[in-house]
Formats: C-alpha cells, structure tokens, sequence
C-alpha cells in the first residue's frame, strides 16, 4: 500500500555467534508471477509457500481487481483465473506500493487488452522509472500517461488490436523482460525478446509450466526468447521454492559474526540468481552448498555458512550483476568486514532500485567508519578485516528493505550498536526477518540506540 506508516527504527548490536536453522520465506520474484499468471489461466491454480510480504501481497490484491479471485484457504493460496485476455477493468487505482516487480509486470499483463487501468505506488516506487516497460509496452499499441519522466501514478489504456513484438531490452531487466512477454500473451502470433545479458528466468520457466509456447535461444545477439501468444493457459499446482535474496542475510550475516554456524535450507541455485554465492566463496567464505538436490526442474541445496575470519577483497566481474543485482547492498556489508578492496561494477541499475543503492550504501558505510568509492556505474569498498568496523551510526534506509537489513546484518559484527532509522520496508519482501535473527541470537531492539 502507499500509506507508509511511522518510521520503525531498529538498532541492531554487536552480538556473539549466530547459530541454528534459518528458513527464509518464498521467492518474491515467483510469487508475483504465480499470481499473475494463475489469474490468467482458467481454472484454479494452488500455491504454497507463497512469500506473504507486502510487495505480493498488494499483487494479490491488484489481481482481484482485474476480476480473478484470490484467496487463502489455511497455508495455500488459491487463485481463479480469468483467462488470457480476460481481464476486468479495474473500479478503483491500482496500488502496488514498494514493489517494481508488481507494477511493470501487471502492467505487461493488462496493456494487451482493451481496458484502462491507472497505477500508483508509496513515495519510492512514484520516483522509479516506467519508460523502460511503457516503450515497448506501445509497440503493441498500448498507451501510457503518467507524470514527468514517465513515473507512476501512471494510466494505461490497453491495445483494442495488439499487435506482437520484436524487442531488444535495452536494460539489464528481467521486469522489462517478462513485462514484454505478460503483453505477448494475448497479441496474436509470435513475441520476441531479446536479451544482451541473460536475467532471471522465471517467467520463462513458469509460463512453460503454464503450457504457453515459449522457446529460448542463446546466439551472438544474446538470448533469444519467443512466446506464441493468445494460448490457453492450464491452471497449475505451485510450491514456492524459498527465496536466495533472502538467504543471503541470514548466510551474511553468519559469515561476518565471530563464531557463527547457520544452516539456510532449501535455497534454490538456478543460476539466473545465485550470484551472490559465488562471489562469497570468492572472497573465501566458509558457505557449503549441503545436499545438493534438484527440485521443480530447479537446483537447490542447504546453504552452510560459518563465520569466515580471512575474507579477501575481490574484483567482482559485471558479468554476473543480473544473477545477484539485489545482493549488492549485503555484499557491501560483508566487504565491509573483508581485508581489501572489492571493486563492484557493471552495477547502474542499482541507482534505480526502491533508493539508489549505491548511494544509501556508500552514506552508511561511511558513517560506520567504511571506506567507499564510487561512479556512475561502479564502487568500491575498502575493508580492514574482521572485526575492524566501526559501526556506532544511525543509518537511512530510504524506503528500501535491503538497505535496511544490511545495515542491520553488519550492526551484528561491528563494534558499536548500528542503528536504522525505519525498518518497515522490511515487511515487503522478509517480513519474519526480525524474529528469525532472533532466533539465531541476534539482538535487535526496536527502540532508537
Ligand atoms: O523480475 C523480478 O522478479 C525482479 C527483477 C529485478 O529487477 P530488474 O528487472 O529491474 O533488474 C530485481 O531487482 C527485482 O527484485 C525482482
Ligand atoms: C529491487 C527489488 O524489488 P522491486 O524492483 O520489485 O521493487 C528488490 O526486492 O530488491
């Protein structure tokens, strides 16, 4: 919801081993589209192990107002679709809140269809861009009017006739992406995305698993994904398989707190993600892949993270930024605690997430005593090795649940207590984060320190 409520500040204090079984929550990036794309199949598709944070929560909702029903029946969710082009117009603005994924993927799937629908979200997503999803989103001949420098509130008047299309994404985006695709389904004939840099596949994956035609190529060009549109989507039985962006707090934070041995079962490695793994073990993290199995079509094992006393600053190679993009932020917390220089770049796309990344990052670290250099495209962070940080701040988290918990994972292995001014945005994509630290033996206090 836009409404954000008062600010939550929470401090998180230097604390001895973290330990135990950490189960993070269902992968956000699947549940949106699990939502999405049962509320375009006929028939009744079940999920479990759906993540339940604000971001899909508020897609949950926008999906009940283009006519498909949604509702939670005990632990699974159960989502009565409308079909491919059978959306509703919506009677009232539809609010996806934080969530970027939620508004450019639903706006993919409604531009296809002859409704009007307009777009809002809280103060972050409202200076995000939509240009990037509302170009291509015209090649099928869907409108769009929103405010300067094309940002939400946004209305989007559907295609009458869509057309399909052939489109290069221009960004490294998996939102632009399977927004292009969304739209695909109900223009008539074959849609194609280009992609330079291959970025998540779920979309693919679970339009696939949906019974649409999709194929994907790699050549010269990149990868080359082509949908055939207007199918009959077949309900489906979903398991939510958990989520590696939220792994990695619990897997960071283990790695930087003397001491600490945490086990993050059932995280899923589809290598479209799992950046962020490879590049710890890198810098010489102590993280084993337990158990490795293959579930769903879908690599996955229990991650086994210690404490890591002799972490090396790295060269991180901007190749793999798509496969770890929202990982950025707690691996800066953790080459905050590295001996070293790690050099991440390749990396603008972090300026448009819920904050500029870089900056939120790179402003705290260096009120925790960090050292931090930054461009455009790139920055750095230079660590003094275990222990050496500082920490005795308070922080911004600037509506973005990821500056906010990894702020609060290096509160645990700096010197004096880090405090950050609200962690309410945590909710929208972890939000049993506080108790499950807990649980591990973190402390966190909710008042100011
Ligand atoms: O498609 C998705 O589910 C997501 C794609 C990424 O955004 P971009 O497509 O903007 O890189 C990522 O940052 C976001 O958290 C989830
Ligand atoms: C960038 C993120 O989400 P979104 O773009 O969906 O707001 C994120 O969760 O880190």
């Amino acid at each position: 919801m836009s409404s954000h409520g008062a600010p939550v500040p929470m401090t998180a204090h230097p604390c001895g081993p973290l330990s135990g079984v950490a189960e993070v929550p269902g992968d956000k990036s699947i549940s949106h589209r699990a939502l999405i794309l049962g509320a375009l199949s006929v028939g009744e598709t079940t999920v479990t192990g759906l993540l339940e944070g604000q971001d899909v929560l508020d897609t949950a909702s926008a999906m009940r107002a283009f006519g498909a029903d949604v509702e939670r029946r005990g632990e699974t969710w159960h989502i009565h679709g409308v079909g491919v082009g059978g959306f509703a117009e919506p009677e009232t603005v539809i609010d996806c809140g934080n969530s970027g994924t939620g508004v450019r993927l639903i706006m993919g799937a409604m531009a296809t269809s002859p409704i009007t629908a307009t777009f809002t979200g809280d103060a972050s997503l409202n200076r995000r861009p939509m240009a990037r999803v509302t170009d291509p989103l015209a090649l099928f001949g869907a409108r769009a009017v929103g405010r300067a420098g094309g940002r939400l509130p946004m209305t989007i008047v559907g295609a009458e006739d869509a057309v399909p299309v052939r489109y290069a994404t221009p960004v490294p985006s998996a939102q632009v992406k399977s927004a292009v695709l969304l739209a695909g389904l109900n223009a008539p004939g074959q849609t194609v995305v280009i992609e330079r840099e291959a970025t998540r596949d779920h979309s693919e994956r679970m339009l696939a698993g949906f019974g649409a035609e999709v194929s994907v190529e790699d050549d010269a060009e990149g990868r080359i994904i082509t949908l055939t549109g207007q199918p009959d989507l077949r309900p489906q039985t979903i398991a939510v398989p958990r989520d590696p962006s939220s792994a990695a707090f619990p897997v960071c934070a283990a790695l930087i707190t003397e001491g600490s041995d945490v086990l993050v079962p059932n995280i899923g490695l589809n290598p479209t993600r799992a950046g962020l793994f490879t590049t710890l073990r890198e810098m010489g993290a102590d993280l084993v892949y337990e158990n490795p199995r293959e579930e769903g079509g879908e690599p996955v094992a229990d991650l086994r993270a210690r404490f890591s006393p002799d972490l090396r600053g790295i060269e991180v190679p901007p190749g793999r930024a798509a496969s770890m993009i929202d990982e950025y932020p707690v691996l800066s917390a953790v080459a905050a605690c590295a001996e070293g220089r790690t050099l991440m770049t390749g990396v603008r796309e972090l300026r448009v997430k819920e904050s500029d990344r870089i900056d939120a990052m790179a402003r705290g670290l260096e009120a925790c005593g960090v050292t931090v250099e930054e461009g455009e495209d790139w920055w750095a962070v230079t660590g003094r090795g275990a222990g050496s940080v500082a920490g005795g701040a308070r922080v911004e988290s600037r509506l973005d649940h990821r500056i906010a918990m990894s702020f609060l994972v290096l509160g645990f292995a700096a010197r004096a207590a880090i405090t950050v001014d609200d962690c309410g945005p945590i909710a929208t994509s972890f939000p049993i984060f506080e108790p499950l630290m807990r649980t591990l033996g973190a402390t966190l206090t909710t008042e100011a320190a």
